[in-house]
């Protein structure tokens, strides 16, 4: 049909088409017609028959969506059990060695290679296909908290050296614990009567059996005072300590443009090699604030070395080290034993509505604070549907959610009204943003529940999910945000121990509970 505009007096105008003019009486006609058949009445039952159609496709969107959540909850399932396994696994592997004979010491298994320089210093590799032997029946070791990937992957790291990793064991020891025995929780039925008698959520101590030789150190951007004590630290480490340094390839840069004396230290050279990183560093320093750590944190997509922060930032409630005393903490800490935080980290999937049909989901990404979805820019409420383990929890509608660590509860978590809850403790915050509802308190999940926080179909607008404060993602209606507690968590060293640590940081970081002591004078009960 030619195209027509209505003039002044509401008479249809007609452009000039190829053939001529278009008789513009009978487009008036057509109109007329259009406007006849709009006004009839439809066909009895095709309403009806739409409805039901409407109403199964709905159907089928809403099993492909449960299809796409159903696979993003196995993956992160499939992680637990993946590490279950490689515990299983290493556990076997030292039964078995067991009755090796005499005289084939653990050491013996790891595939050490000469040197065979290069000469760009870049990042170390190793084989550690054996490294499972150092797994004690007591505690956890570093193979079985740090090995992830197929030792075959054929994933190339440049290299000019290969070596060993330094292994460790983790043991869990209560107050006045002097053995090395794994408390694991005790539950003992006596009688009928339930008793537990250990808990294992007890200060962590970590013990290298063998010596650490690769520390990589992470620092805050933009700090002179952090690049003067990083030059430092580097020097000392490898003068006194003969460790082999890795940074990033920015501070490389820096540290070359003081002196070429650092042209020892090594670096990568892109993200597959970041990838492969926790197969090669022993030990990760950082120099700055929480901020740094939980930059650390966020380059390792799976198991995380131990880590040691120093403080170099403002608040530093995660950075129990004073900078000053480096030399003292590294050497106590490379000697070890090393009183450990062991903080969870919770693994998010972003589920796409569109992409719904689709095998492969979005990558997961792993936090230490926390996932916060909110409304970014726009101004109307944010409308979020939450279930737990499939079970419909809440819908909040306010500006937005955190779901938050226990490390966490003292970041944004802490902001929004949530409880401050000591980072050993295991279990997922669920805190809402200036809920409008008067009613509205947050929760604390159990660590073994999945997450489903959904935008609905008839939101007014887009949610934005945001991981540790970074990496803005927008939610569409229909996309959803699933998110577990991930396998991998993050040891940083402690101070004192895990307990006198988050006391200290919520003393003088957050001043908790500062007042006035009351005077002794004045009225008493009498
Ligand atoms: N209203 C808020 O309180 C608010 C708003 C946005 C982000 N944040 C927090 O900032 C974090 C990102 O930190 P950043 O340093 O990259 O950004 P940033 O530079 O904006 O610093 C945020 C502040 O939060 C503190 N912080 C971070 N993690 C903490 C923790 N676990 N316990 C106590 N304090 C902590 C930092 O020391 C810093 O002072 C996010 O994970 C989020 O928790 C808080
Ligand atoms: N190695 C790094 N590369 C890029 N960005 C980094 C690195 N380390 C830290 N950052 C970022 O720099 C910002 C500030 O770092 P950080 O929080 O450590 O310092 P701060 O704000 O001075 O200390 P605090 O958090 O104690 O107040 C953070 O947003 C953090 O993500």
């Amino acid at each position: 049909m030619a195209p027509s505009k209505l003039d002044s007096n509401g008479n249809a105008s007609v452009s000039q088409q190829e053939n001529g003019f278009v008789d513009s009486l009978s487009i008036l006609n057509s109109e007329k017609a259009v406007q006849e058949i709009i006004q009839q009445p439809l066909i009895p039952g095709i309403e009806d028959n739409l409805i039901e159609f409407s109403e199964a496709m709905r159907t089928v969107a809403k099993a492909l969506r449960r299809a796409a959540e159903g696979k993003a909850s196995a993956q992160a399932e499939a992680a637990e059990w993946k590490r279950k396994f490689e515990l299983e696994r290493a556990r076997n592997l030292q039964l078995e060695l067991k009755v090796l004979p005499s005289g084939v010491s653990n050491g013996d298994f790891y595939n050490e290679r000469a040197d065979n320089s290069a000469d760009q210093p870049v990042l170390l590799n190793q084989t550690c296909e054996q490294s499972e032997v150092c797994c004690g029946e007591n505690g956890i070791c570093s193979h079985e908290v740090l090995r992830d990937g197929d030792p075959d992957s054929g994933l190339d790291v440049v290299q000019n050296r290969f070596m060993r990793k330094a292994s460790f064991k983790l043991s869990w020891c209560g107050k006045g614990d002097n053995n090395d025995q794994r408390k694991h929780d005790i539950v003992s039925f006596e009688k009928g009567n339930i008793t537990a008698a250990e808990r294992s959520s007890k200060q962590i101590s970590l013990k290298w059996e063998s010596q650490p030789q690769t520390v990589l150190i992470l620092t805050k951007p933009n700090s002179p005072s952090v690049r003067i004590l990083c030059a430092e630290m580097v020097r000392w480490l490898k003068d006194h300590k003969e460790l082999n340094i890795v940074v990033e390839p920015r501070v490389r840069v820096e540290l070359l443009t003081d002196s070429m004396y650092y042209n020892f230290v090594q670096t990568w050279k892109d993200d597959k090699e970041v990838l492969l990183l926790h197969e090669k560093v022993d030990l990760v320093v950082t120099l700055g604030g929480d901020g740094t750590v939980l930059w650390a944190a966020s380059m390792f997509k799976g198991p995380v070395p131990p880590l040691v922060p120093f403080s170099l930032g403002s608040l530093g409630f995660m950075t129990p080290f004073y900078s000053e005393h480096y030399k003292e903490t590294l050497d106590s800490i490379l000697r070890g034993p090393v009183s450990i935080t062991l903080r969870h980290r919770l693994q998010c999937h972003v589920i796409r509505e569109a992409a719904k049909n689709e095998y492969e989901t979005e990558e997961p990404i792993l936090v230490l604070n926390e996932v916060t979805i909110d409304r970014g820019i726009s101004s109307f409420l944010t409308n979020l549907e939450c279930y737990c383990d499939n079970s419909f929890v809440t819908c909040v509608q306010g500006d937005g959610l955190i779901l938050s660590t226990t490390s966490g509860s003292t970041a944004y978590s802490l902001a929004a009204g949530g409880s401050m809850v000591h980072p050993q403790v295991p279990g997922i915050l669920f805190t809402p943003i200036c809920p409008h509802s008067l009613s509205f308190r947050p929760l604390i999940l159990p660590e073994h529940t999945t997450l489903r926080v959904q935008v609905p179909f008839n939101s007014r607008s887009h949610a934005w999910a945001s991981f540790d404060g970074k990496d803005r993602k927008m939610l569409a209606p229909g996309d959803a945000l699933v998110c577990s507690m991930a396998p991998w968590p993050v040891a940083t060293a402690c101070q004192g121990d895990s307990t006198s640590d988050f006391l200290r940081s919520i003393h003088e970081g957050l001043h908790w509970n500062l007042r006035k002591t009351q005077s002794f004078d004045g009225p008493r009960d009498t």
